[in-house]
């Protein structure tokens, strides 16, 4: 059943609620305040007594009162029989008391009305204003009769819409309350409700004076019948009740809606909030249309460029994108016309496995590419150098290895074009040459092969070249697109050869630069020297470098003081592919910096912001990715691909290893596992820069990082996780990745012992031991390590100093050890002294 608080009540009948809780009070019915709540039996209540008001005064108003029966005259015997099928009598009483008001001079409006909306009067059957009305409240809500009244109320809304006549009744009881009413808004509420039924659209109200008589106009001829003069005289007379009605009518009852925009700026995201205001759509309805477009958003998700312009494009609205919003700590880059790149050299890096020949290659073409008369043929080692073969230069960087390679990419800079890498001849493919193979791929850059070596007497290329191909390095000559070229660095053979081909695959890479522009380089070594200050290798590798420059470089800025280049000649200017020293930075920058000719004033903004964001940095861990935190990294959208490498004892589990893990991709869509690297052998500090630099985890089977590895680890906060079992290892990734992996403990390492020597007393080997770093427990877990590789993990059976049992031994002393069921200890065996600690829970 309905219920009515008394308030409402008192605005529907434009009464104030005192006399609503009189009304009921009257009739025995309860209602304490305009809060109260009453049922339908009250409002029926309510309706009666003002209808029977209405009906036993029929003068009771002044003109007001007149002004609306007489709209109502004809309806009176409709309504009347209206009100015996249970339609309110108030309507039809209210028509019947007032026909001596009818006769008012309707026509000039009647027929000005009948021009506007000649439609509505065709539609409607003339003579029965409250029928035209009627069939609608009547099926709405057929309980609620007293709808009549409450129209009666709003004349303001009845000149606005013309279907409602009967407004005079109130009117003319309460004189006073359209007063009242002209300053309440409540009719704003009452208009929407109309809105969709019998009104015509807010935008083709009349507001105009004249148009609210001509409202009632609207009514049916049948009003005309004697209206006339008085009605006429009515609306004459009360030109201020009318004026009321106007201002009502034209301002608070307009709802108005904020102009629809055409076109909306987006920039790379917006709140689905922000694009409703901005779309000036309400939010439910952003939402349903995006979940129409199959995107499930909360009101405060970002949504990216591409779906906010999709759904502003479903709206109608035109989209224009905002240039992305400018960092402070980054110099904008500038984009080069391609009519103005001009090729420049090939800048070369050297990797290889451990003495493969990888100095002695670059010695070899250092000395037989850097002509005498440059310079005396005196090189100066500042980490990188030019040479000339054919009349092209090539630019060599001095630091061979993917180590140093790999530590300038995972800061971000990429200066290398062309890898070069050595493999001994008499040797074969080793853990390093394919730590190199994958490091260049992981760079895309293009690799040539130098099979090194080749006047030892064991040389055998083509088992190189098989070898390779096992790591889709396939030669030319066996069908592939690998470069590989036979040379020895000791005898300086091939060396041609191989600067050739550098040369062509840097032709067919169409390596260009545009020379005519602020110099752009990367910072390839920096150094702080007594005498000349910072100083800093840089490899210039865009537009042109001058003295007198302002650069900056990282945190460090200042201007050009001096350049020195690979020979050690001072020089003026630095173009595209030239390693120069430079003086005159205020600071050491790091390798991998970006260095950038710029006006000073900004060298110093961007280089204070800079200071400042580093030291927010630090205090925030970089956010690299971790098995831990890997759902809500793929939640965040901060991760499409999981990188990992792999080291693991042997082959077999590598390849297992590998094999099951990218086998998890089959039943995962959000991340794909992605395997960088893969090898056998302990987990090195190349690893981990490799891992820094790919955003990769490692794994490790059976494997342990080495001191190294371990440091840079920590640094580099790359998250190496270690296994014995392999579906161990499976089970924690594939749980990371759905956001299930529940990692209740961590290792926590304690120390490290050295086995020095064994001794076996009564058939008991007890291993006399040296702890080289933390302290070892007796109740410490201990891993048994020989060459890198675990060969035992368990528990320590006993501890002892000299013959004592002891609780622990700290780093510097030596101690006796046996290891509960394990016997197979060997001298120059490593312990790891570990324990598990419970992780507390993120967040
Ligand atoms: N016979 C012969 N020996 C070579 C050749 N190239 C290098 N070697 C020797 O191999 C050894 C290692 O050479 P390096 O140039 O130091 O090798 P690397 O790869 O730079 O070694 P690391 O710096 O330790 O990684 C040295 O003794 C060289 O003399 C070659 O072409 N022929």
């Amino acid at each position: 059943m309905s219920k009515y608080r008394i308030y409402e009540l008192a605005k529907d009948f434009n009464t104030t609620s005192k006399v609503i809780i009189d009304i009921l009070n009257r009739n025995n019915m309860e209602a304490k305040n305009h809060m109260s709540s009453v049922d339908e039996d009250a409002k029926n209540v309510i309706t009666r007594t003002f209808a029977h008001k209405i009906t036993s005064t029929p003068t009771a108003g002044t003109s007001t009162i007149e002004n609306k029966p007489r709209t109502q005259e004809q309806p009176t015997q409709t309504t009347r029989s209206a009100g015996n099928d249970g339609r309110p009598q108030a309507l039809s009483n209210s028509g019947e008391q007032r026909p001596s008001s009818n006769p008012q001079p309707q026509r000039p409006w009647q027929s000005q009305s009948n021009q506007n909306r000649p439609q509505q009067n065709q539609q409607r059957p003339p003579q029965t204003p409250f029928q035209g009305q009627r069939p609608q409240q009547n099926t709405q809500n057929q309980q609620r009769p007293p709808q009549a009244p409450f129209q009666g109320q709003r004349p303001q809304q009845n000149t606005q819409n013309q279907q409602r006549p009967p407004q005079a009744p109130f009117q003319g009881q309460r004189p006073q309350q359209n007063t009242q009413n002209q300053q309440r808004p409540p009719q704003q509420n009452f208009q929407p409700r109309n809105a969709g039924t019998q009104q015509p659209p807010v935008q083709s109200r009349p507001a105009a004076p004249p148009n609210k008589f001509q409202s009632n106009n609207n009514r049916p001829t049948n009003n005309n019948n004697a209206q006339r003069n008085q009605g006429g005289g009515n609306f004459n007379r009360r030109p201020q009740a009318n004026r009321g009605f106007q201002s009502r009518g034209a301002a608070p009852a307009v709802k108005i809606e904020p102009p629809k925009p055409k076109s909306v700026k987006l920039g790379e995201s917006i709140t689905v909030k922000e694009l409703s205001s901005k779309l000036c759509r309400d939010v439910g309805e952003v939402i349903k249309k995006l979940m129409m477009l199959g995107v499930m958003a909360t009101i405060n998700q970002d949504l990216d460029f591409e779906t906010a312009s999709l759904l502003a494009t479903e709206f109608g609205v035109e989209v224009l994108e905002l240039p992305p919003e400018e960092d402070p700590t980054e110099i904008a880059e500038i984009e080069d016309d391609p009519s103005s790149l001009v090729l420049r050299p090939p800048v070369v890096t050297v990797m290889g496995h451990v003495d493969h020949g990888k100095t002695s290659l670059l010695d070899s073409i250092r000395q037989t590419h850097v002509t005498s008369q440059e310079a005396g043929g005196i090189t100066q080692h500042i980490g990188a150098y030019k040479v000339t073969c054919q009349g092209k230069k090539i630019v060599f960087l001095d630091t061979p290895g993917h180590e140093a390679f790999t530590a300038m990419r995972a800061r971000g800079a990429q200066v290398t074009d062309i890898a070069i890498l050595v493999v001994a001849a008499d040797d074969g493919v080793m853990p390093q040459t394919i730590e190199a193979i994958n490091h260049a791929k992981s760079a895309n850059v293009p690799i040539i092969v130098a099979i090194n070596k080749m006047d030892r007497p064991g040389a055998n290329p083509d088992r190189i070249k098989q070898q390779l191909s096992d790591y889709g390095l396939v030669a030319e000559d066996w069908g592939g697109e690998a470069i590989m070229v036979p040379v020895s660095a000791q005898k300086k053979t091939g060396i041609n050869e191989l600067l050739e081909m550098i040369l062509l695959v840097a032709e067919m890479q169409e390596i260009k630069a545009n020379p005519n522009r602020q110099a752009y380089g990367t910072i390839i070594e920096a150094k702080l020297d007594k005498g000349r200050g910072p100083v800093a290798t840089v490899l210039v590798q865009k537009g042109t470098l001058h003295i007198g420059d302002t650069i900056i470089a990282g945190i460090a800025y200042g201007k050009v003081r001096a350049m020195v280049n690979d020979r050690g000649e001072k020089v003026k200017k630095a173009e595209p592919s030239t390693p120069v020293e430079v003086l005159g930075l205020a600071d050491v920058p790091q390798a991998g910096d970006v260095l950038v000719a710029v006006d000073e004033k900004i060298a110093r903004a961007v280089a204070e912001k800079r200071i400042a964001k580093r030291r927010t940095d630090e205090l925030m861990q970089s956010q690299k990715v971790s098995l831990d935190d890997l759902f809500k990294q793929i939640q965040d959208g901060n991760i499409q691909d999981l990188n990992i490498v792999i080291k693991a004892d042997v082959q077999g589990s590598v390849e297992a290893l590998r094999q099951s893990l990218l086998a998890l991709n089959a039943n995962n869509k959000e991340v794909r596992v992605n395997i960088v690297h893969a090898g056998v052998g302990a987990i090195n500090e190349s690893d981990v820069m490799l891992a820094s630099a790919a955003n990769a985890l490692i794994i490790g089977f059976n494997v342990r990082p080495d001191g190294n590895a371990r440091k840079a680890g920590e640094s580099e906060k790359i998250d190496i996780r270690l296994y014995r079992v392999i579906y161990e290892a499976l089970h924690d990734v594939e749980a990371a990745m759905t956001g299930m992996l529940a990692p209740e403990y961590k290792e926590v390492l304690q120390g490290r012992v050295e086995i020095r020597q064994l001794f076996t007393i009564s058939k008991v080997v007890i291993a006399g031991a040296y702890v080289l770093e933390g302290k070892i427990l007796n109740s410490s877990q201990v891993r048994v390590i020989r060459n890198g590789i675990v060969i035992h993990e368990g528990e320590l059976e006993s501890l002892r100093r000299f013959k004592d049992d002891v609780k622990e031994v700290a780093a510097g002393y030596e101690c006796g050890i046996t290891i509960d069921k394990f016997r197979d200890i060997k001298e120059g065996d490593i312990i790891e002294a570990f324990t598990m600690e419970e992780i507390k829970p993120k967040g």
